[in-house]
Formats: structure tokens, C-alpha cells, sequence
């Protein structure tokens, strides 16, 4: 029976407990003791829905099998695609389309299922406690989970977005969220602030003695949680064995996936279906100008003493990248005493450095580059003008990290790049990089955008863009308990 240790402590938990916290009580994350392996060759044939019970069922054993094969088929139907996540080929560019879920972002594919798990988790833990998700989010996780937990019974959420970071459709698309148990706030701060503000509300003891004795548990829909992570391993499996059955590759072949990369958690799915038996040669992390990631997989040392730049692929502006923690406490072997003091090391100096066993570890599975705003942009131009396709800011990101990869190493395995948003949701950035500076705001450009490439609009878009604003609150980012204190007592 697989279980979850804490990263930072003894603590150890089943599936379902793991998954209801979000977050350890120590601080740390939950990681699974052992890597449940899968034989890929197994997978040949099989839906997209198949494989994900696949992976699902080794990580989460606790469910009754039929329940979650009923709750895969419930989350995938609102993918606007049977294939949930197609590969669109052009080229040795192979990007592998996440955003066709119901909000245009990646995070749909986890976001869609975490509702089902935790609420299938609190009736095996026998919670009946409303669980209040809390959401840190820079611009994609906060939407995906408020459709994910809107009107969903025995649940609330509280979103917390940084106020002048997002783009502005992202933006619109969590304040006009409706559902009796959604909570939207701007903070005045950057996700960072979110973030911590949102794990220092976890590791408060007394706050959350205080919340269960009025009826509350928290919970997370961030990557932090270990029900976030697991979904976003399958299309890793998922897109090879596409690439397989297009006859890209052959069964067994090796290959690398570029990921864009801001918290690290889906660049650490990768890295788990590496060590499921997943012949991954690289995973390449693509970052934006907040390359904290970059100057780690040079030096060993991270170092978050730098200043938050907001960038034009804004879901990606993080400096602290909370599953690199998972990383860290996997290539130590597992040494939560070595990760809690270099956790404690961020917060208290906003660094650490590891040995260089622990760096080569990591940099025999990992390449890090990053792409600035310049290339970013170019980026978009160059993908359109050379194959008519539209990519968003963070797609770009990584299609030019894999370029950098490909002229330093000489390295030409195949390699899939993961397109983590819909160009829609960066709208006005698109169709600049395109077309060149516009007047015209992102909402007004969205059809434009549409006429002028080709690319198919979701209409639900459209209606959004004059939908009114029902959340308006903003909040210093440290009164972010305070807000959830309003709310909720
Ligand atoms: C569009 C987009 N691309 C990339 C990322 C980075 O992913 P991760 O945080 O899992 O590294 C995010 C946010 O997480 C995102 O929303
Ligand atoms: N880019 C994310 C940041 C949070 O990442 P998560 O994967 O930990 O939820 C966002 O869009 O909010």
C-alpha cells in the first residue's frame, strides 16, 4: 500500500489524508514513498481516459476502482477535444495542446478531477467538515479550480490573484465567477506573497484548530497537493504513446519534453513518469526572465534575492518554485532533514545551496534555460509566420528554450513541447507579437485575432469579456487571513 512522507519530516500519510491536507502539517509536501512503476508497452492502445486509470489507480489505491473510473470519465467529457490533450506536429516541433479543458490552461486537466478525489478523500477519512480550498494562483490555476469546486457540495474556495499581475483576460475570467461558494481576491502583492501567505495559513496550528472547531478543513488545489500533481502525470504517458502510434517514434525510444516552468509542478510530473519507467532522456525547464531555475542548474545554489520581474508570460513570474522542494527530497534520497534546513534556509536568507552530487543528480535529468521578452515575442512571430499556428507567451517560452537546447547540446532526440495555454488568454500579446503594437484591448482583439489567424474561438470567451465583475475585493498580502476570517467565521 503506497504512502506519502512529508518532505520535511517523519510524517507519513495514506492517499486520501495526503490529499485533504493539501499540505503537511510540518510545512512540507507530500511525496509518494516509492515510484509505482508501469510497463509502457502495456499502454499501447489505450484512451486517454484508460491511461489516466492507469496512473491514477497505482498513486491513489485507497478508491474503489469503479468510482474512479466513473470519476475520469466525468472530468475528461468537458475537454473540448476526445483526445483531451491532442500533439499538433509541425516540423521537429511537437507541441502537446493542455488547454482544451473548460478555462484554456493546463491546469484544467488536474483541476477537473481534484474535486472528485478530495471529496471521494474526505468520505474515506471520514470528514464531514466543508473544505475550504485554498488558492494561490498567477493567473490559470485560480480560474481552472473555481470551475473545478463551483457549486461543488461540502466545499468552498478563496482565490487569492496578485492584483497588478495577471493578464487582463485571466483576470476576468475568475471575477466573473459565479457560485455560491467562490471567493475571489486581488492581493497587493506578487504570486510569491500569495503563496507564502497561503502555506503560512496551512502551518498555522491554532488557525486551523479554530476553523475545524467551527466546521472548516482546508485544503489546496495548488501543485502542492499531491492530488494536483499525480493527473498531470498521464499525458506525459499519454503523448508518447501518440507519438508512438503516429509512428513519430518507436515503442521504447527515448525522448525529451520541454516545459515551461514557474512552480515546477509539471515539469516534476515529468519527472515522475520518468521514474514510473517512462524512457525520458531530458526534461528541459524553460523559464522566463525570473530565471532563478537557470542560475540553479548552473551554480547548485538557489537564490530568490533578486527582483520579481513581470513578464508577458505572467503565470510563470514565481521566484519560489515550491516542487523543486519534491525534487530536492527525492535526489537526497529521501533526506528530510537536509531539505527543512534548506527550506528554512529560503525563507530565513532566501537561498541554499546543495552538494555537487545533488546538483549533477539533478542535471543528469534536467536542462534549464530561460527566454526573455524579446525572444518571447519573436518566438510567437516566427512559430506563425514558419507554420501558420498560434502559440501563447509561455509556449513560446519553452519553443525557445528547446531551440538554445538543441545548438548547446547537439542534442536531436525527439522532444515534445508542452503548450500550457490557449493564445486567447494573452490575447493582446499574441496578436502583437503578430501583427505589431494595437490600440485595441486584449477583450477587443480577441475576435480579431481570431479573423485574422484562423485560430478557433471559444465563444464562451466572447460572452465573458461583457460578463459582470462579482468579486472585487483586494487585500494586503499579509490580511490574507484576515479575508478568510470574514468569510468564513
Ligand atoms: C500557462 C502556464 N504555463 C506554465 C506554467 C508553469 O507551470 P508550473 O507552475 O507547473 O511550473 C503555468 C503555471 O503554473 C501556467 O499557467
Ligand atoms: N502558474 C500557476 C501558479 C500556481 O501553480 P500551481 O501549479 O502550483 O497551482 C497559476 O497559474 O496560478
Amino acid at each position: 500500500m503506497l504512502k506519502y512522507n512529508s518532505t520535511r519530516s517523519n510524517i507519513t500519510a495514506m492517499p486520501s489524508e495526503a490529499i485533504l491536507k493539501g499540505i503537511s502539517s510540518d510545512g512540507g509536501l507530500f511525496v509518494p514513498e516509492d515510484f509505482p512503476k508501469i510497463e509502457v508497452e502495456s499502454l499501447n492502445g489505450k484512451s486517454y481516459e484508460e491511461i489516466c486509470f492507469q496512473v491514477l489507480s497505482r498513486y491513489f489505491h485507497e478508491f474503489d476502482q469503479g468510482d474512479l473510473k466513473d470519476m475520469i470519465s466525468q472530468s475528461y467529457g468537458k475537454f473540448n477535444t476526445k483526445e483531451v490533450t491532442p500533439l499538433a506536429a509541425f516540423g521537429d516541433l511537437n507541441f502537446l495542446e493542455l488547454y482544451h479543458g473548460p478555462t484554456l490552461a493546463f491546469k484544467d486537466v488536474a483541476l477537473s478531477i481534484l474535486p472528485h478525489l478530495l471529496t471521494a478523500s474526505a468520505k474515506i477519512q471520514d470528514v464531514d467538515d466543508e473544505i475550504v480550498i485554498l488558492t494561490a494562483t498567477s493567473g490559470d490555476t485560480g480560474k481552472a479550480a473555481l470551475e473545478g469546486f463551483a457549486n461543488v457540495k461540502g466545499t468552498s474556495i478563496v482565490v487569492f490573484f496578485p492584483n497588478d499581475g495577471v493578464s487582463m483576460i485571466q483576470r476576468k475570467q475568475m471575477t466573473t465567477q459565479s457560485g455560491e461558494n467562490v471567493h475571489v481576491i486581488a492581493i497587493e502583492g506578487n504570486f510569491d506573497d500569495a503563496q507564502r501567505g497561503v502555506k503560512e495559513i496551512f502551518s498555522d496550528e491554532d488557525y486551523n484548530k479554530l476553523l475545524k472547531k467551527n466546521g472548516f478543513v482546508l485544503s489546496s488545489a495548488n501543485s502542492i497537493n499531491i492530488g494536483r500533481l499525480v493527473p498531470q502525470i498521464v499525458y506525459y504517458f499519454d503523448s508518447y504513446i501518440k507519438s508512438v502510434e503516429s509512428g513519430k517514434i518507436k515503442m521504447n525510444d527515448p525522448v525529451n519534453f520541454t516545459v515551461p516552468t514557474g512552480n515546477f509542478g509539471n515539469i516534476l510530473a515529468g519527472y515522475y513518469a520518468k521514474n514510473m519507467g517512462l524512457p525520458i532522456n531530458k526534461l528541459i525547464c524553460a523559464s522566463n526572465d525570473n530565471n532563478v531555475l537557470f542560475d540553479f542548474f548552473k551554480t547548485g545554489e538557489y537564490d530568490k534575492n533578486r527582483p520579481f520581474i513581470k513578464t508577458i508570460s505572467p503565470s510563470m513570474d514565481i521566484l519560489v518554485s515550491s516542487n523543486f522542494e519534491r525534487l530536492l527530497y527525492h535526489v537526497s534520497n529521501f533526506d528530510s532533514d537536509f531539505v527543512k534546513k534548506a527550506m528554512d534556509d529560503l525563507s530565513s536568507l532566501g537561498k541554499y545551496k546543495v552538494s555537487d552530487e545533488i546538483k549533477n543528480t539533478i542535471s543528469e535529468n534536467f536542462y534549464g534555460n530561460y527566454c526573455d521578452e524579446k525572444d518571447t515575442l519573436k518566438t510567437i512571430k516566427n512559430v506563425y509566420d514558419k507554420y501558420g499556428y498560434v502559440i501563447d507567451p509561455h509556449t513560446a517560452v519553452g519553443c525557445k528554450v528547446y531551440e538554445d537546447y538543441k545548438l548547446e547540446t547537439g542534442d536531436n532526440t525527439y522532444n515534445i513541447i508542452l503548450s500550457t495555454a490557449s493564445p486567447y488568454k494573452f490575447t493582446k500579446s499574441v496578436y502583437e507579437a503578430i501583427f505589431g503594437p494595437s490600440e485595441l484591448d486584449d477583450y477587443t482583439l480577441i475576435e480579431k485575432l481570431s479573423e485574422s489567424t484562423g485560430l478557433s474561438l471559444p465563444n464562451e470567451l466572447i460572452a465573458m469579456c461583457t460578463s459582470e465583475d462579482l468579486h472585487k475585493k483586494v487585500c494586503d498580502s499579509h490580511k490574507m487571513k484576515e479575508s478568510i476570517t470574514e468569510i468564513l467565521l
